[in-house]
């Protein structure tokens, strides 16, 4: 088989670079892109613009949309923020630790057998510069930064593009639709009344 080659990202505009090269192409390698987000070493610097932190809530920054082919985003986490339990709309999902940790719960899809709540599959720690994937054959997911003294930021590309998913009740499995929305985009920030309060 081929060996799957990764050429180090120096900065995050050189991943960027690299990312729309790689999806230029219509399929995906999911352990090349994995292997690339990964091997890019976070310097806050060249993130920070995009930081942007809600007292309440995580939010999502747009960076890049990727020639229309994937969108690439960044996740700032306060202390004790978190998800609800989601799918990723048939999209690939990748999640890059830029600072922090997260906690990943992975989950089963609901089904009719469940009693009790839905069926936990897994639970990690992601550390900085780690790169986990998720899609929706794998599994459902809930995202938290269980830190009570450090935010957490990370970044995401899910290709195709999306906006909505679905978002799961632990002890139902009863499921919801939510529209996702931007905090900011390319550093903006988006104007408070235009912002829904939904996102997942
Ligand atoms: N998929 C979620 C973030 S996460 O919890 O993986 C989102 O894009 O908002
Ligand atoms: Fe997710």
């Amino acid at each position: 088989m081929e060996q799957t080659k990764v050429v180090k990202p120096e900065t995050l505009n050189d991943l960027i670079k690299v990312l729309h090269q790689i999806f230029s192409s219509d399929t995906v390698n999911v352990e090349e892109v994995q292997n690339l987000m990964e091997s890019y070493e976070s310097k806050p610097q060249e993130w920070k613009a995009y930081a942007k932190f809600d007292k309440f809530r995580y939010t999502r920054n747009l960076v890049d949309e990727g020639n229309g082919k994937f969108n690439l985003i960044i996740l700032c986490w306060g202390e004790g923020h978190g998800s609800s339990i989601h799918d990723h709309t048939d999209s690939h999902c990748f999640m890059k630790l830029l600072q922090g940790q997260l906690k990943e719960t992975l989950f089963e899809w609901p089904d009719n057998k469940m009693n009790g709540g839905m069926t936990k599959k897994s639970e990690r720690i992601l550390h900085e510069n780690q790169c986990a994937y998720i899609n929706d054959s794998i599994g459902l997911h809930r995202v938290e930064n269980v830190s009570h003294t450090e935010p957490a930021v990370s970044l995401h590309l899910y290709s195709p593009q999306f906006d909505h998913c679905n978002t799961f009740d632990q002890s139902t499995g009863h499921r919801n639709t939510v529209k996702m929305t931007f905090w900011s985009k390319y550093g903006e920030k988006i104007q408070e009344t235009t912002v829904s309060k939904e996102n997942n």
